[in-house]
């Protein structure tokens, strides 16, 4: 079996099973990027199911064969909100896993927070320059091995939502958005153009209110319109759902289940 970047979805009975095998698909591959680059990045999200992989992970057998020392850890978009609120995806990511792993604080890099003495506009800025201080050469981020991504009801990836400037982005690798449809309305997030710029990106998400949005999505709706559209990592691709979710997924894209095993599976 030739496995090639198509946009594939696997299917999950429910949203323990799904977090699971994220969870173990993720620890899996990014041993594998450690062996063979030394190294590896990571995008983490918010959101229901991203925060519930990032438990899982937390809990996996597994947890501790990962050098976690070598992981650098960025994050795909932020709510502009203090440091310590606990509704900011720094904080529960923190509280989910990276409180309970040894890894190097030099290594994460979170988005700043509204109390950090930058305006929005400014803390943008200070993240690109943050992405291309790591980045490789001719690139403007740095090499992200995996990114995780969760997609709202509405199709909004990271905090890119439908209809807004910031989903069509090109110039720049940070955008803030003052005026999100989903609270808290200032936010920070990275372009689709550095999103897909991953060599990996894996999309979680479950439940009934996102079945149509993920049928719109792999049925060429605009990505203006529906930002997840829009995705198209350089190896991987692929949207980690539950049965709930998968109910609109055309039958042609669902994955075999030696989708992974294949010889050429990257
Ligand atoms: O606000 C956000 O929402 C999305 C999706 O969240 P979900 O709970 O519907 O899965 C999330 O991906 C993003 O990081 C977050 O800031």
């Amino acid at each position: 079996m030739t496995v090639t970047n198509e946009r594939r979805v696997l299917v999950h009975p429910d949203k323990a099973t799904l977090a699971g095998t994220v969870a173990a698909r993720f620890i899996t591959k990014i041993t594998d990027v450690i062996d063979s680059e030394g190294d590896a990045n990571v995008v983490l999200t918010g959101g229901t199911m991203g925060i519930a992989v990032l438990e899982a992970i937390n809990a996996s057998a597994a947890r501790d064969s990962v050098d976690w020392s070598r992981v650098s850890f960025w994050w795909g978009d932020e709510r502009w909100l203090p440091r310590d609120d606990d509704e900011r995806n720094e904080k529960q990511a923190r509280a989910a896993l990276l409180d309970h792993i040894a890894i190097d604080e030099a290594h994460v890099h979170p988005f700043a927070a509204s109390d950090s003495g930058l305006t929005l506009e400014e803390a943008a800025d200070a993240y690109e320059r943050e992405l291309a201080d790591a980045a490789r050469e001719g690139t403007r981020a740095p090499r992200f091995d995996i990114t995780f991504l969760g997609v709202g009801p509405d199709g909004h990836i990271a905090s890119l939502f439908p209809g807004r400037e910031g989903i069509r982005e090109t110039e720049r690798s940070v955008i803030f958005e003052r005026n999100s449809p989903k609270p808290p309305p200032e936010r920070l997030s990275l372009t689709l153009p550095v999103l897909n710029a991953s060599e990996r990106l894996f999309m979680v998400l479950a439940g009934p209110d996102k079945a149509s949005v993920l049928g719109l999505a792999l049925a060429g709706a605009s990505f203006e319109e529906v930002p997840v559209a829009g995705l198209q990592g350089r190896r991987r691709t692929v949207f980690f759902v539950d049965q709930d979710a998968a109910a609109e997924v055309p039958e042609n894209l669902i994955a075999p289940v030696n989708y992974w095993t294949a010889a050429d599976a990257n």
